[in-house]
């Protein structure tokens, strides 16, 4: 069942066309990876999904009451609010939605992202994989059916990155739709069930990891992404 489909979406910064009029579902229950190069429109085509960005052309259905309650976003950078804790922190994010978090809820999502010990913590003081973890949390706040994380482990520690990915394994079990960006193949391997590759601003491949290895013929996902960013470098030569 499709959650959200995106047709012909555009996005232009001045005169630079950055997303050039692309289609693609969200399937529910879904681990979706988006891939592509720095500066190829991931970030933009997300953000124009959960309604960040402004698009220029093209239509977004979704397929899910109250969409904008059901979704929920971490962005590459999130503010956090300065002198108060982790806790108060996703309370505070919570009440956005007009959801009282009781502590004992809010402790519950904290300790799932691997943050209980440090709730009483002020965020901006957290280090960068616990504020990593602290923006999933606050996209979690009001239990959202679809997750978008943009660049959930980068710059993390090998042990932030393995616990991060175990929480959003943890959500796929669970039933939740989740969009992921990433530059770590194997980050990619070992959580998506498929893959959107994206290259300046347009759709280069797109289905499941062994399907597209198999139709390029590779071995891993670092051979397909070389293999089909070289290809379309050559092409737009
Ligand atoms: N507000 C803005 N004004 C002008 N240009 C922008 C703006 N936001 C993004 N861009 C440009 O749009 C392009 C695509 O950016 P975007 O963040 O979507 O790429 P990305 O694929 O997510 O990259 P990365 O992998 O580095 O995060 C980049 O060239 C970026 O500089």
């Amino acid at each position: 069942m499709f959650l959200i489909k995106a047709r012909n979406l555009k996005k232009n910064y001045g005169v630079r066309e950055i997303v050039k009029g692309i289609n693609f579902s969200i399937t529910q229950g879904e681990v979706l990876a988006v891939i592509g190069p720095n500066g190829s429109g991931k970030s933009t085509t997300l953000e124009m999904l959960v309604g960040l960005r402004k698009k220029d052309g093209g239509e977004v259905n979704y397929w899910i009451q109250n969409y904008k309650e059901q979704i929920g976003m971490q962005l590459q950078s999130v503010p956090f609010f300065p002198g108060l804790t982790a806790l108060e922190n996703i309370r505070l994010f919570a009440a956005f939605y007009k959801i009282y978090l009781h502590k004992q809820i809010a402790e519950e999502l904290l300790q799932k992202c691997g943050l209980l010990e440090s709730s009483n913590t002020e965020a901006t003081r957290l280090s960068g994989g616990q504020q990593k973890r602290l923006a999933i949390a606050t996209a979690m706040v009001h239990n959202p059916k679809l997750i978008f994380l943009d660049e959930p482990t980068a710059a993390l520690d090998p042990l932030s990155r393995q616990e991060i990915h175990q929480l959003i394994l943890r959500l796929y079990e669970e039933g939740k739709t989740v969009v992921l960006t990433s530059h770590d193949m194997d980050e990619v391997k070992k959580l998506a069930t498929r893959i959107l590759m994206i290259s300046n601003g347009e759709i280069i491949a797109e289905g499941s990891p062994e399907q597209l290895c198999n139709e390029n013929q590779v071995h891993n996902l670092d051979e397909l992404y070389l293999k089909l960013i070289s290809r379309k470098a050559m092409v737009s030569c």
